[in-house]
C-alpha cells in the first residue's frame, strides 16, 4: 500500500491524498468532495421515498443514528435481529434503487483503495445529529467478507474509531471530514469500528448533521 501525502502537511491542508490506516484499509481524503452536491441530491431523492428512521436494536435500544437505505438490499435492525431486507417495513415497498452517482462513487473509491470490481447491492445511509454515535461493531451481516466496505462522509466532521479484530483492541481515532472516504477489506474486513458522539456544528451543505453512506455487497 502506498502512502501518498499529497497535501498532507498539517491538519488544515489535508484535503486530498490517501493514508493507509493499516493493511487493507485506506482513508481517501476528499475523494467525494467534487461530487458532494450530486451525492447529497441523490440522498435527498432516496429520503423522499424512504425517510430516515431510528431503528431498534435486538436488545431493545433505539439507535441514536437515523437510517435509511437504497439498493436491492437494506440493512435493518429490530427486536428480531440485524439483517438485510429487500423491503422497507415502514412503506411495505422495496428500498429505492441505488442512484448511479452513488454506485459509481463506491466503485471508484474501492478501485482507488486497491479493491477492483466492487459492485455494491446495499447502501446504508446514516444521519448523525449532534450527540449521535455508533458504538464499536463489526460489519458482519454480509455473506462474502471477500468484498470491501466503502464508507463516505459528508457534512459535519466526526471521529472514526478504527480498532482491531477483537473488541478490546485499541482503536485509532481518525478525524473524518466532508468528502472523505474510508475503504476496508481483505485482512481488515472484520475490524471493529465506530463513531464517537458527534459534536455540535453547522455545515453549508448538511446544516447540523453528518451523513454517512456505507456501501456493501451484502448477498
Ligand atoms: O458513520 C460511519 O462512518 C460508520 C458507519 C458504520 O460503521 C456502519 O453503518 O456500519
Ligand atoms: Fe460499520
Amino acid at each position: 500500500m502506498q502512502y501518498l501525502f499529497d497535501d498532507f502537511e498539517d491538519d488544515t491542508h489535508r484535503r486530498t491524498g490517501s493514508e493507509a490506516l493499516c493493511a487493507d484499509a485506506v482513508l481517501l481524503r476528499g475523494f467525494a468532495s467534487a461530487e458532494d452536491k450530486a451525492v447529497l441530491d441523490a440522498v435527498k431523492r432516496v429520503v423522499a421515498d424512504a425517510p430516515f428512521r431510528r431503528m431498534t436494536t435486538p436488545g431493545g435500544f433505539r439507535m441514536s443514528v437515523a437510517m435509511t437505505n437504497c439498493g436491492p438490499l437494506g440493512w435493518v435492525t429490530d427486536r428480531r435481529g440485524y439483517r438485510y431486507a429487500a423491503v422497507d417495513s415502514d412503506s411495505g415497498k422495496p428500498w429505492p434503487a441505488m442512484p448511479q452517482v452513488l454506485q459509481s462513487l463506491a466503485g471508484r473509491a474501492a478501485e482507488a483503495a486497491g479493491f477492483a470490481d466492487f459492485v455494491p447491492d446495499a447502501c446504508l445511509i446514516n444521519r448523525y445529529e449532534p450527540g449521535a454515535r455508533m458504538s464499536l461493531h463489526q460489519d458482519k451481516d454480509e455473506q462474502d467478507f471477500g468484498q470491501p466496505i466503502v464508507s463516505v462522509s459528508l457534512g459535519l466532521p466526526a471521529v472514526f474509531l478504527f480498532g482491531g479484530l477483537r473488541r478490546e483492541d485499541k482503536a485509532l481515532r481518525v478525524q473524518l471530514l466532508h468528502g472523505d472516504v474510508v475503504v476496508w477489506g481483505g485482512t481488515a474486513r472484520l475490524r471493529y469500528h465506530g463513531i464517537a458522539p458527534l459534536k455540535n456544528g453547522s455545515h453549508p451543505l448538511t446544516d447540523d448533521c453528518r451523513i454517512n453512506l456505507t456501501f456493501r455487497k451484502a448477498a
